[in-house]
């Protein structure tokens, strides 16, 4: 029948086609359906090898022949279709067991009917093949209804799912269509030829299978189509951890994921369309631009609230999402930080403090003095002021300590420290220069003035009562020396150790008293004693 050769050509092709992907997928062996992938491969080259032929076949008994034979490809394709389907979008329990049992029962039946037809008819009445055409009169079976509704559900199921897995991205809508062309063609020239069947002259539904079946092949083998796509983007933002609310343009919640559900204590069955305010009702203002805080009941979390809009194509506000992000406890440690900071810099001032101040007797210690004195000679410099420096010795601190103990020696320094602070006046700096020696740096003071002050001092401080381990009572003496600031003086040490000087003199002089190192020294001797 050569005028009849066109006719063979696409199901030719298509079983070509089938053939050498199953082929491939068979070697690959990749992904979880390639076994279902590859059988469906066979099932369609099968058919469209049945349908070649059908067409070229001479004799009608034959063809009948050949027509009962088809089925063997024809009722398994939709099942195998939907198995690699189920399997590629993550439901592979479809492919064994009781399930695929439940999915096979229909073929298998149609197969056994098909295998005894003569007999009842079920599937078919009669098929008288035209002459010199590849069409027939087909009268079909009431079984055969069964057949062809089964086999459209099958595959518009399997249509179904690959929209659900494919349409949450936007990303993924040219390969979802290349995909969903094939079953569609199938299905619309299957049922045109079912109507049709004598006008269209030549069945698609082969031919169509084989391209559905090479763009779904393709699909998986070339580019990991269904390994590649990520999960739906619902499904992203049910399992997201954030609460996410759709509010419509005139804020009423719309949608909301588990997150916010659980953010805003609202149980399953909550009720959607409500105002946004009735459910955040210390949310007031809230715009795209700032993050808001806001706490969620009394006691309930604190909330930091984002908002985008929804435009749509004209920049119109078509609703908004609302982001919200449980923030209690990154405020709590905020908190926690920010006390921790204070009390470290709290401790870091003690520590400047007690770098400067003498412990026991709550003094400038010596560093803080010199740092001082640096600073006195230089106003006293600028300014052209006297600057008088006293040092103060307890007598025989040696023998107090010896006698009635350390401690006690600690408590008199102490008291002669807290008594030195009362003494002197506010401009003045007291400080303990060392061991059981005392410095006052007399600012704008000229020798004599400091020498009515020490002398006052000295009074004051051999009269103050100290008292010994028993609760007896005694009182301890002082030397003193003074010393003012000369121009000639490099240093603070140069006129310490003339102040020490004047200490030394009064030492060596019989102690309890007061010597001044004048300034210029007189010819005679520079240390005079005053006390
Ligand atoms: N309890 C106590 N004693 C101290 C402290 N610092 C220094 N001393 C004592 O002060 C005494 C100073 O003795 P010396 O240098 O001999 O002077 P002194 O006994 O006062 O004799 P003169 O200065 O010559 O009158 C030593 O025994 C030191 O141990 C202190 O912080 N606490």
């Amino acid at each position: 029948m050569p005028q009849l050769l066109p006719y063979a050509l696409p199901s030719l092709l298509g079983m070509l086609i089938c053939l050498g992907i199953a082929t491939q997928v068979a070697l690959r062996r990749q992904g979880p359906a390639w076994r279902q992938l590859a059988c469906l491969g066979l099932a369609v080259a099968w058919w469209c090898g049945t349908e070649i032929l059908w067409v070229l076949l001479p004799d009608a008994d034959l063809r009948r022949c050949v027509a009962q034979w088809q089925y063997l490809g024809v009722t398994p394709t939709p099942v195998l279709w939907l198995q690699a389907v189920l399997a590629y979008t993550g439901r592979r329990r479809w492919q064994h067991g009781r399930r695929a049992v439940l999915l096979w029962i229909i073929p298998l039946a149609t197969l056994l009917l098909v295998a005894t037809n003569p007999g009842h008819g079920l599937v078919w009445q009669a098929i008288e093949p035209i002459a010199g055409q590849p069409t027939a009169h087909i009268v079909y079976g009431q079984w055969y209804a069964v057949h062809a509704s089964y086999s459209y559900a099958l595959v518009l199921l399997a249509t179904t799912l690959i929209v659900a897995r494919f349409s949450a991205s936007p990303l993924y809508r040219v390969p979802m269509l290349i995909v969903l062309l094939g079953p569609l063609a199938v299905v619309g020239a299957n049922l045109a030829y079912l109507l049709w069947a004598e006008r269209m002259r030549l069945d698609p539904t082969p031919f169509g299978f084989a391209l559905a079946f090479a763009a779904l092949s393709w699909s998986v083998v070339r580019h990991n189509l269904f390994e590649l796509v990520p999960m739906a983007r619902g499904l992203a933002v049910e399992c997201l951890q954030d609460g996410v609310m759709v509010l419509s343009a005139d804020r009423r919640v719309v949608d909301l994921n588990p997150a916010a559900r659980q953010l805003l204590g609202l149980t399953v069955g909550h009720r959607l369309g409500r105002p946004l305010q009735e459910l955040l009702p210390g949310l007031q203002s809230l715009g795209p631009a700032q993050p808001t805080e806001v706490s969620v009941g009394a006691g309930g979390p604190l909330l930091e609230a984002r908002i985008t809009h929804v435009t749509d194509g004209e920049g119109r506000v078509e609703g908004s999402v609302l982001m919200l992000r449980d923030i209690t406890e990154a405020r709590a440690a905020r908190e926690r930080l920010l006390q921790a900071k204070e009390h470290l810099a709290q401790l870091n001032q003690e520590l400047e403090r007690l770098a400067h101040v003498d412990a026991l007797t709550g003094l400038a210690n010596r560093r803080r003095l010199m740092h001082k004195l640096d600073e006195e000679i230089r106003h006293a410099r600028e300014q052209g002021r006297p600057l008088t420096v006293l040092l103060a010795d307890l007598d025989h601190f040696k023998q107090v300590n010896d006698r009635l103990g350390h401690l006690v020696g600690d408590r008199v320094l102490a008291l002669a420290g807290r008594s030195l602070a009362e003494l002197v006046r506010p401009e003045d700096e007291p400080a303990r220069y060392g061991g059981e020696e005392f410095a006052v740096l007399f600012p704008g003071t000229d020798l004599q003035a400091a020498a009515n002050l020490a002398a006052r001092m000295q009074r004051e401080l051999r009269e103050l009562a100290h008292v010994d381990d028993t609760g007896a009572r005694f009182t301890v003496t002082w030397s003193m020396g003074l010393a003012t600031l000369d121009a000639i003086d490099a240093s603070a040490q140069d006129l310490l150790t003339r102040a020490d000087q004047a200490l030394y003199h009064t030492k060596h002089s019989g102690r309890d008293g007061l010597s001044l190192y004048q300034t210029p020294p007189p010819p005679d001797a520079p240390i005079r004693r005053v006390l």
